[in-house]
């Protein structure tokens, strides 16, 4: 394990560095005709989901916990001007502009902010037609275009620092997005990444890039211990995405020795492996109980040949797997709404199961999920629980909403 800053061996592991995004204009840039395409199901009231992701915040800062925000990153690692001006042209590759004319007046307009981290938010925001005086002719693309009202779509999902990149080990999985909508977020990661005093020079390996073909998201990807990972096959994870992850985990000199994916439904309420399980404890999980019966789960063992592996359908229940590779006695499940049937629905659809721990034992959570809230306590887990009116609205709970970068090593 080399000192570069990153340090991701548990889900658990008392928590001392964390990437957050406070959402900001790109909320209000929500449409009732955008919305199921930027991945949302109702648009939130931006000023009480800021207030609610105060709140996250400073349960983190209370506790021990540096916060640091993506926007403050993406601006700090464009000081020099070289830089700035080619991730702006990268940027707008990837914005979407339709008109080519349009791409150097966009550039220019983005030039002008002499301040780097405004010019970054409106990146987030996104930019509406009617905010720039844009040349209108009678071109094909013209008449196409005049009726959409963005000129560069808002990026929404962008509070879900979750998803874009994943800290496993020393290294990171730069993701390739399943969405279209999301796929440009990866951008800001890429650039912090090798631009970033903290980070630039740091000898970070690269587990996966945004450019590799198939799709990963982070939220499918949990650190089960120093020589587990578990990662989802799921609506947004290819299966062949895990084994390229697999096979550069395996070449380097990780102590990683097993990856244990999960085959869990391909569906919009299940998009990730964390909205259906997570690590609460040293041996305690949340599970949504829709997903025990069918779940099937691979193990990908790592063999003596650099970078190569055996692949093993595990047969056995979901707690003995954990079991075997916690090497504990026993593992806990605590089923989301306390067993199938509504509540279940109804809390896991709200992220009922999407807990963070700040340490073991130690967790974050949506309030507005009082069934499994009350069982994670009736268990001994030490609840922080924040308000949830609005942040929820985007199919997130606290561990989409947060990137862990450094936890301490589990004794
Ligand atoms: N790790 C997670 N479960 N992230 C949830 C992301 C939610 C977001 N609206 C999306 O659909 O992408």
């Amino acid at each position: 394990m080399n000192s570069n800053g990153l340090q991701i061996y548990s889900e658990i592991g008392k928590l001392k560095k964390v990437l957050l995004h406070r959402p900001g204009e790109e909320i209000e840039n929500l449409t009732p005709d955008l919305m199921e395409r930027l991945l949302f199901d109702d648009i939130p009231f931006l000023k009480i989901a800021r207030k609610e992701h105060d709140a996250f915040a400073k349960v983190f800062q209370e506790n021990g916990v540096e916060v640091m925000y993506l926007e403050k990153l993406m601006a700090e690692s464009l000081v020099d001007s070289g830089l700035k001006s080619r991730f702006i042209t990268d940027f707008l590759k990837e914005a979407g502009i339709k008109n080519p004319n349009h791409f150097e007046y966009v550039k220019d307009y983005f030039e002008s902010f002499s301040d780097t981290l405004k010019m970054v938010d409106k990146m987030m925001a996104g930019i509406r037609r009617e905010e720039l005086d844009l040349q209108v002719g009678g071109s094909l693309v013209d008449r196409i275009e005049m009726t959409y009202p963005f000129v560069v779509d808002p990026m929404p999902n962008l509070y879900f620092t979750r998803d874009p990149f994943s800290t496993i080990g020393n290294g990171i999985a730069l993701n390739q997005m399943r969405t279209v909508t999301r796929r440009r977020e990866t951008l800001f990661s890429d650039y912090i990444f090798k631009n970033h005093p903290m980070f630039k020079g740091q000898d970070i390996p690269f587990w996966y890039d945004r450019t590799d073909q198939y799709a990963i998201e982070g939220g499918d990807i949990l650190v089960l211990n120093e020589t587990t990972v578990c990662i989802g096959i799921s609506e947004r994870t290819d299966a062949s995405a895990i084994e390229r992850i697999a096979k550069n985990i395996f070449s380097d000199g990780q102590p990683f020795k097993t990856i244990l994916a999960f085959d869990i439904p391909k569906e919009r309420a299940f998009m990730h492996l964390d909205t259906v399980f997570t690590m609460v404890d040293h041996n305690v999980f949340t599970i949504h109980p829709e997903i025990e019966g069918p779940l099937t789960v691979y193990s990908l063992s790592r063999t003596d040949v650099k970078g190569e592996y055996v692949i093993h359908q595990e047969r056995e229940a979901l707690d003995h797997i954990l079991k075997k590779y916690l090497e504990v006695d026993e593992v806990k499940l605590i089923r989301c709404g306390g067993k199938k049937g509504i509540d279940a629905g109804r809390e896991q659809w709200n992220d009922g199961s999407n807990t963070l721990a700040i340490s073991p034992g130690e967790v974050i959570v949506y309030e507005r999920n009082h069934v499994t809230n009350r069982l994670l306590e009736e268990a001994g887990i030490k609840l922080h629980v924040i308000p949830s009116s609005e942040l929820s609205r985007g199919r997130g709970g606290p561990r989409c909403m947060s990137m862990p970068l450094y936890r301490e090593l589990i004794k």
